[in-house]
């Protein structure tokens, strides 16, 4: 049986191929539909056998937006430069030019979207640890599965060249039947057991977390954030499908994301918004300072009020808080930022808090405010560059995507990023973890070395561990 919306999208794949001859340059077509209610984790789950490697997940704390991504459409990728985030915005419009979107729906985060991340520092020297991700990677994916508010749409993108004729979109329809065919059977992975978990080089950390100590009381640099990794082992291959699914479960309140590329898989659960942008309003978060939960509520309170006087962790946060507020000022007529942090309690840590709201004044894009924030001194540190330049020098790991901006870019320029930290690489039968935190002139090594572990725990949960 061929729908009245078949016969809509075959009219609308000539009217692409024909421009696509035209102009002798590819032409996207990108159609929207409203679904009934499809699990998102479950479409995630359902491109394991067609989609495996070509897969993304996103969720944010309010479940406000939420996306699994299956295939990949377009690629956007590009390596070392000093432009890669004005390269991808300027790809991204590039490509959209002369496409056919068919949306009739207003919501934000639906019709071609683009999701992906950057690497935290582009100058660092590559290991084998992020071979299979580039310096920054976007997919427009094939199949778009948008939750918004509860409402579930599904965007299709198909791009066609010149020389693709009638037998293309045959193969549309075709490949669309065959993907809610696998909708319809149950997918359930198990995760493997894990065999062993090590700590890469925590003594060496420390001595690290030392030596900055005392830089750090000589000036100028005034903070430095240090992170390590833990190495999994595990007795089979680790399907990413159920990590999201633990993670998703014992982690609702923050952002989870999952990015496939070459048969790895990044992901995490992070609590930390870089900045949002939804029309002339953007959205960022100081998030630094952070101390334990209790054993119950008294302790955890006690804990809580402690860090909300504690001047060590509230100068960590200071810093992010001059740093962010300087950034929006450069674009925002207005800006609301409180003037003392709140606390933000999660599973497993509490955090020194403040969110920043601006309102936008001119054209400024998503990833210009991105580039302007990143990293911030919750992931860097202060003076921003010699920081980094520092993090680059000292630091034994390899951070690729960890601690870096990951999220989504609509093609009206509206989306997402978060700070991906509390995150880790899973590759094949082994995974990589990794926690910093932020080192001022008076840090003690031996309790950061706490603070990273407490951050390591989301990941270490979800992947069965203790
Ligand atoms: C660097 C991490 O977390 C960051 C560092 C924090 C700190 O040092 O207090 C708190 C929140 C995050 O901005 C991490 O989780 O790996
Ligand atoms: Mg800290």
């Amino acid at each position: 049986m061929i729908t009245i919306q078949e016969i809509e999208t075959k009219e609308r794949s000539l009217l692409a191929m024909k421009r696509a001859k035209e102009l002798g340059r590819p032409i996207l077509m990108s159609e929207v539909e409203k679904m009934n209610h499809i699990d998102p984790l479950l479409f995630f789950s359902s491109g394991n056998e067609h989609y495996s490697g070509e897969r993304f997940f996103w969720k944010d704390p309010k479940d406000e937006f939420i996306f699994a991504g299956l295939g990949i459409s377009k690629q956007f990728q590009i390596d070392q430069s000093d432009d890669r985030f004005g390269l991808i915005e300027r790809e991204w419009k590039e490509f959209l030019k002369d496409s056919l979107i068919s949306n009739p729906f207003s919501e934000i985060g639906i019709g071609p979207l683009i999701f992906g991340g950057f690497s935290f520092d582009p100058y660092k020297e590559k290991t084998v640890l992020w071979s299979k991700f580039d310096d920054s990677l976007f997919y427009l994916p094939k199949y778009l599965l948008s939750v918004i508010k509860g409402q579930v749409f599904l965007t299709t993108n198909f791009i066609f060249t010149p020389n693709d004729d009638e037998l293309l979109y045959k193969h549309i329809i075709d490949e669309r039947n065959k993907l809610f065919q696998s909708l319809q059977k149950h997918h359930h992975t198990a995760l493997p057991a894990l065999l062993e978990t090590k700590e890469i080089s925590p003594e060496k950390w420390k001595n690290t977390v030392d030596a900055m100590v005392k830089e750090l009381n000589r000036g100028p640099l005034k903070k430095v954030v240090l992170a390590r990794e833990l190495r999994l082992n595990f007795n089979d291959i680790v399907a990413s499908e159920a990590v999201l699914q633990h993670l998703n479960e014992q982690q609702h309140e923050s952002f989870i994301f999952a990015l496939e590329s070459n048969g790895d898989c990044f992901l995490g659960a992070s609590p930390e918004r870089l900045v949002k942008k939804n029309g002339t309003e953007l959205f960022s978060t100081c998030l630094a300072g952070s101390s334990s939960r209790g054993h119950n509520p008294e302790e955890d309170r006690l804990l809580g009020e402690k860090l909300l006087s504690d001047q060590k962790n509230l100068l960590e946060h200071q810093y992010v808080v001059e740093m962010i507020k300087e950034a929006l000022e450069e674009s925002c007529e207005e800006i609301i930022l409180p003037d003392k942090p709140q606390l933000m309690k999660i599973r497993d840590i509490q955090h020194l808090y403040t969110p920043v709201i601006g309102k936008c004044s001119g054209d400024s894009s998503l990833l210009h405010m991105v580039e302007r924030l990143h990293p911030t001194p919750a992931l860097g540190g202060l003076p921003k560059k010699e920081a980094v330049e520092k993090i680059r020098q000292v630091e034994e790991l390899d951070r690729g995507f960890y601690a870096a901006p990951v999220g989504w870019l609509d093609y009206e320029g509206n989306g997402e990023f978060a700070v991906a930290i509390r995150s880790g690489l899973l590759q094949g039968k082994e995974a990589s973890l990794f926690a910093g935190c932020g080192v001022v002139a008076d840090s003690d090594s031996e309790s950061e070395y706490l603070e990273t572990s407490l951050k390591f725990r989301p990941m270490l949960r979800a992947l069965g561990g203790k």
